[in-house]
């Protein structure tokens, strides 16, 4: 069995008394990247939200039971510090959402919450990330200018980098090139590309050809049921459920 980044066991998530996700079991494999897929409103969104805790921030009527073991803890405990979770667990969202500030501030952000204080160390980090982002070349010679003058494919590999900079084992990506020209979509794409093995990433998208593109593993997801988890080669010739196969051939969705 390949080691789990994430195991979630009877996972239900409900806003107020409508239940959006019922009762997920899935073993997300570590160091590859997963892809989500499914159609509009089946729960993509909320199950990504609920894997860093973010939508307990987001409204007070959501319930949310069942386990999320990560790193051997089941992080569902509300012992569990929701701060600093997501350090270890990053999310780049659909709209690039860069702070108003510089550049340099926007990825020595985390760094400097979770108490890297010395200019050096800061400097060093952001450096990092900023080439692994792949965007220290085109930015540089500008680090203290605002980040909202940037284009939106390199704002969005600032996010990236943001999210980076804290050293997590995860990315969780939420659409992240819906918002994107062809051109950057495909730089975020040969981007998380490259962060596999480093980084486990979870992808939700909803372009079947970027899934099939960029991930290893691809989960479809229907009325907030996990329907099938396959190898995604698999997933896309040879389905294992016909649910599946009717959602990648385009008969709903
Ligand atoms: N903050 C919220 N409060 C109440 N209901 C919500 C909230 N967020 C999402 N929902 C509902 O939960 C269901 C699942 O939404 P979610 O955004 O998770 O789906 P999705 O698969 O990501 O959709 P899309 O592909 O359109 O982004 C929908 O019925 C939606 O209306």
């Amino acid at each position: 069995m390949p080691e789990a980044i994430f195991k979630t066991e009877n996972l239900k998530v409900a806003y107020g008394k409508n239940q959006v996700i019922h009762g997920i079991d899935w073993n997300i494999t570590k160091g590859e990247v997963t892809a989500l897929i499914g159609p509009s409103g089946c729960g993509k969104s909320t199950f990504l939200k609920t894997l860093n805790l973010l939508i307990r921030s987001m409204s007070d009527d959501v319930k949310v039971s069942g386990q999320i073991t990560f790193s051997g803890k089941n992080i569902l405990n509300k012992k569990i510090d929701a701060i600093d979770l997501r350090k270890q667990i990053g999310m780049v969202f659909q709209q690039p959402n860069p702070f108003p500030k510089s550049i340099f501030e926007n990825v020595a952000y985390g760094p400097r919450i979770h108490g890297v204080r010395k200019k050096r160390q800061l400097e060093e980090i952001v450096e990092q990330t900023l080439t692994e982002a792949y965007l220290w070349d085109e930015v540089k010679d500008r680090l203290d200018d605002s980040a909202l003058g940037l284009s939106g494919g390199q704002q969005q590999r600032l996010c990236i980098a943001r999210a980076l900079a804290t050293n997590p084992d995860v990315l969780l990506m939420d659409e992240p090139t819906s918002a994107l020209d062809p051109i950057s979509s495909q730089g975020i794409e040969e981007l998380i590309s490259k962060l596999e093995g480093q980084y486990s990433v979870i992808l939700v998208t909803h372009q079947m050809e970027q899934a099939a593109r960029v991930s290893d593993t691809t989960a479809f997801l229907y009325m907030g049921e996990l329907i099938e988890v396959n190898k995604t080669s698999q997933l896309f010739s040879n389905p294992t459920e016909k649910q599946t196969e009717d959602y990648i051939t385009g008969k709903f969705g």
